[in-house]
Formats: C-alpha cells, structure tokens, sequence
C-alpha cells in the first residue's frame, strides 16, 4: 500500500547542496509494520516527511494506496494525506492548554467534508480507546507524563482511520516498560490491518517489525530481523 521508489533529496547548503537521500526505495503492505534505523543525521525524518507529502523530494516517487504524490498536483497529495496518512512525530507537539480529547480530535476538524460533532466524538472515543488512554480525555495535555503524552500524539495519528501511519520515534525517551506498550500497540494496529512506517533508534522496535532497514550513506539497506531479534534476548512480536 505504500510504494517508495528511487527517491532522492537534497537539503540547500550555502551555495551547493547536501545530498541526504540518494535513490531510496521501500514497501510497506497493509498490516505490515516497518522500520528504519540509523545515525541521527542519516535522513530517517526526511524520508518520512517525503513519504507523508510534507516534503517534496528532489527526485524519485511515491505511492500511497495507489495513488502518486504528484507534486503538480498539491491538492491531490493534500488529500491523499487528509484521507490515508497519519502522522505521529516528536516534532509535532500537542497543544498543551488543550485537553487530550481536543488534541486528538484535530485532525478532524481540517479538509473539505468535516463531519457532525457527535460523529467526531466517536472516532475520538475509538482513538483514544484504541491507544489504552480512554480515561486521559479530559485532562490538559500539559499534566500528561511522556509516555501518555506518546499515545496522544500516537491517537491523533490514527482518529481517521488511516491506512498507512508513519510514526517517528515512537519510543523516544520512554522506559524499557512504557516502550513494549507502545510497541505492543503498534502491533495491534498492524493486526487491524493498518500499514505502519516507523523511524526508530529503538533495537525493542525494530526487533517488533516484519522488515527492518538500515539508512547509511543516503541509500536503505534491509536487515535481516531475524539477527534483530536474537540480539535483543526478548521477541516482543505479537
Ligand atoms: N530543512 C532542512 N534544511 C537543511 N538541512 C536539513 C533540513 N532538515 C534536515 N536537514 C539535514 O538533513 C540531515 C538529515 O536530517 P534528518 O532529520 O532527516 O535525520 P534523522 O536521521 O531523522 O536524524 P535523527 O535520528 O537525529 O532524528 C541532517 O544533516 C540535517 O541537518
């Protein structure tokens, strides 16, 4: 459901540029879940910001449910991203005088067709329920510890049912415990039938997915997660 190839990208750099990506290709089926490892710096964001059509790459394509990100075409990608994609990073924080409830309810309230309140209260209701954090709705994101904060973050990617859900560290500065959550309910996301891209320094993560790639030198190189998880003594696999 998800078909990258041959994407390269360049960042400005003074009067050249710095080549980050340099023909990258990936798949990601429904119900599979895959990761990227890396150094920081090797590009892992980049990639995922391509792949969510926040970023344009300087060459190369991308495929979501059939359907290319064509960058000519801005209000096509727009709604590819509104209608398939959802995106939990680090880099996009919740807003933290708001309850967890409003926060997860967002991305609902942009686009074209925006649905009744009740209807929004639902989906919002499922989000929530889905991410273990039914009981959080109505407190302020502010007084949510970081692993709660995560499952909002991680709830508002999903409050749209979204066939493919890119997640950027989804275990950053969490404990070993509060990470085999977050990871266990990946997994029960990918049971449901939802493709999930991730970035991750996380050897729990990486050992949790189907396919694993490492990002050196601008391309992917896959590994074997087999050696991942024989490595990481514990298969937290569902
Ligand atoms: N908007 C930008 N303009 C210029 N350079 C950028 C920009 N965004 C990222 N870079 C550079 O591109 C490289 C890759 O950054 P990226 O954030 O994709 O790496 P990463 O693998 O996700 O790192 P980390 O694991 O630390 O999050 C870095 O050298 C970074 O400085």
């Amino acid at each position: 459901m998800l078909r990258v190839r041959g994407v390269h990208h360049s960042y400005p750099d003074g009067t050249s540029s710095l080549a980050i990506l340099r023909g990258v290709d990936v798949d990601v089926a429904s119900g599979q879940a895959v990761a990227i490892t890396g150094r920081s710096g090797s590009g892992k964001s980049t990639l995922l910001h391509i792949v969510t059509g926040l970023l344009v790459p300087s060459e190369g394509n991308v495929e979501i449910c059939g359907v290319s990100l064509d960058p000519s075409h801005p209000a096509g990608v727009g709604l590819v991203r509104r209608t398939h994609v959802g995106l939990s990073s680090p880099r996009f924080g919740l807003h933290q005088h708001e309850t967890v409830a409003s926060n997860v309810e967002l991305p609902l309230l942009f686009g074209p067709h925006r649905s009744a309140k009740r209807d929004r209260a639902a989906a919002v209701k499922e989000a929530l329920g889905r991410a273990g954090i039914a009981a959080l709705a109505s407190r302020r994101a502010r007084e949510l510890s970081t692993g709660q904060a995560q499952r909002v973050a991680l709830a508002r990617a999903i409050v749209k049912r979204p066939a493919l859900l890119v997640v950027d560290e989804p275990t950053a500065a969490l404990d070993e415990e509060t990470s085999a959550e977050m990871v266990a309910l990946l997994r029960a996301l990918t049971s449901d039938g939802m493709a999930i891209l991730t970035a991750t320094h996380d050897p729990q993560v990486s050992a949790a997915c189907d396919k694993v790639a490492h990002l050196a030198d601008g391309v992917l190189n896959r590994m074997p997660v087999s050696e991942l998880r024989s490595e990481n003594h514990r298969s937290l696999s569902g």
